[in-house]
């Protein structure tokens, strides 16, 4: 396993979930103390690794959001503590699970066979992450399609109604026309949302394919601006947000089933029943990349 040489030298490995990128590191017994800008120096594309988030592993037990883990699953030992690049902590990350998942392997902090599903703590509340042979499938949990916003961004010629999209961390999905639209969006500033929630939310723009279902299976297409990070590749909380809302938006007899492409690749969302009602799974691939050692000022 890779250890902490030092507090302030930062013995990381980089990985991604369809191109969004991820800076890992382990902590399990929560001895390392980054501060927002810390976490932002590592995230930095041209002073440091370079990523879109930085996950630190950590044991629940480890550290204080810990124990509200621990408590709703005391089999949840590891603790996904997610910040975004510019440090804000996120509630949950659906891509960057995935990722974790296969770093803990890596480390050999956790045994996990393809089938087999483990807890994992994280701020949104414990998720079930599933090894699955093509990657992870991570059980998002109940999820609320519910509320109005309107959105301005640079490319939209008219502000665009807005969907919210609750699964663990705040959304708000815009459906356009056609892929010109879609490309034309540029994200490079936040688009506008009204309200916008205290906290801030990540924005999802979506086009659907055509034909909408082949196969029982929805497919549609989207960009993503991430609250703290910017436009990125993938987001895997906004798929599982974008094919919730397009479901919504289709009505009575739309699939449960959805594939998502993004810039950066595919992810499958799928809508279940459980004991305590509708839940929402996310599936892809996890990669790790690269590791190495970084210094922090
Ligand atoms: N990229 C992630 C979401 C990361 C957190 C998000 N930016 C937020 O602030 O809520 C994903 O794959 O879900």
């Amino acid at each position: 396993m890779a250890t902490q040489i030092d507090e302030r030298r930062i013995a990381f490995t980089k990985g991604h979930g369809t191109g969004n990128d991820f800076v890992l590191f382990a902590d399990p017994d929560g001895r390392v103390d980054l501060d927002a800008d810390d976490l932002a120096a590592l995230a930095d594309r041209h002073f440091g690794v370079g990523a879109d988030g930085v996950i630190r592993a950590v044991r629940s037990a480890n550290l204080p959001e810990g124990a509200a883990a621990l408590a709703e699953d005391p089999a949840a030992e590891w603790f996904m503590d997610y910040h975004n690049a510019d440090g804000s902590p996120a509630e949950m990350c659906g891509n960057g699970i995935r990722v974790y998942g296969s770093y803990l392997i890596a480390q050999g902090l956790l045994d996990l066979a393809v089938g087999e599903t483990v807890a994992i703590g994280t701020r949104g509340g414990v998720r079930q992450l599933t090894r699955t042979a093509a990657g992870f499938e991570v059980d998002l949990g109940p999820f609320v399609v519910a509320g109005d916003a309107m959105v301005a961004a640079d490319g939209l010629h008219v502000d665009r109604p807005g969907l919210a999209v609750g699964v663990g961390n705040p959304h708000v999905v815009v459906a356009l026309a056609d892929d010109s639209e879609l490309d034309a969006l540029d994200l490079g500033d936040a688009p506008v949302v009204t309200p916008l929630p205290p906290d801030g939310v990540n924005v999802e723009f979506v086009v659907p394919a055509d034909p909408l279902v082949e196969n029982g299976v929805g497919r549609i297409r989207m960009r993503v601006h991430e609250r703290g990070s910017g436009e990125t590749l993938s987001c895997g909380t906004g798929a599982a947000a974008a094919a919730l809302a397009t479901r919504h938006w289709a009505g009575e007899g739309a699939p449960d089933a959805w594939s998502v492409d993004v810039p950066g690749g595919t992810v499958g969302v799928r809508v279940t029943p459980t004991a305590d009602g509708a839940h929402v799974l996310l599936s892809g691939p996890a990669e790790l990349v690269f590791s190495g050692t970084m210094k922090l000022l």
